[in-house]
């Protein structure tokens, strides 16, 4: 899997939705994963017998126009979860510099490791709201996907939750790439 990390970031500006103003969910198992309210790396892992976190990039950048309102820069994590050496998950976890002030070694030392089993392992962080969203990837996502060998031929589904540790938040979304939407569709 051929994956260029010159162009990091592969994120797009996408309009995320709580989940009742959608007015049709998938009709089909992927919607019980999108509301899923518990580690998404210990629901991935169940379904594989090798889970890896790739990396696709890391650093302080500008979030798109109201993906992180408030946060002029955050620093960003971008990475693809692979199940059996299948890319299932392209993952981008936005912190704010105050919050990475606080667990800086944690969140920079994460490197192949997931982030859930980091704020799943203690009660350091809260898990907040769930919003959904679903969009045809434009760009460098779409570039992504091809050079995964995974060409969209519908909508991506995608959700991103909120986790809070003191007065911090940061947001990680979930896009769900097409191989794992054919799996789970299978279910
Ligand atoms: C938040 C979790 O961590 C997962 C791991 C990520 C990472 O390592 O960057 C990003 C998204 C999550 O799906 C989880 O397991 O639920």
């Amino acid at each position: 899997m051929s994956v260029t990390r010159l162009s990091f970031p592969y994120g797009e500006s996408i309009q995320w939705f709580s989940p009742e103003q959608i007015s049709e969910l998938p009709d089909s198992p992927l919607s019980e994963w999108l509301l899923s309210s518990g580690s998404l790396t210990q629901k991935l892992r169940s379904h594989c017998t090798k889970f890896e976190v790739k990396v696709l990039g890391e650093g302080t950048i500008t979030p798109f126009s109201g993906e992180f309102p408030a946060q002029r820069q955050a620093w960003v994590r971008e990475v693809l979860l692979c199940l059996d050496g299948v890319p299932w998950i392209f993952a981008r976890t936005l912190i704010p510099a105050n919050l990475l002030d606080k667990k800086e070694t944690e969140f920079l030392t994460l490197g192949t490791r997931p982030l859930g089993e980091l704020l799943f392992s203690n009660d350091d962080f809260t898990p907040g709201k769930i919003e959904i969203a679903h969009f045809t990837p434009c760009h460098r996502l779409a570039q992504l996907t091809e050079s995964i060998k995974q060409p969209v031929t519908q909508e991506l589904w995608g959700r991103r939750r909120y986790f809070s540790y003191d007065d911090e938040q940061l947001i990680i979304s979930e896009t769900f790439l097409p191989a794992a939407r054919k799996i789970i569709e299978q279910m």
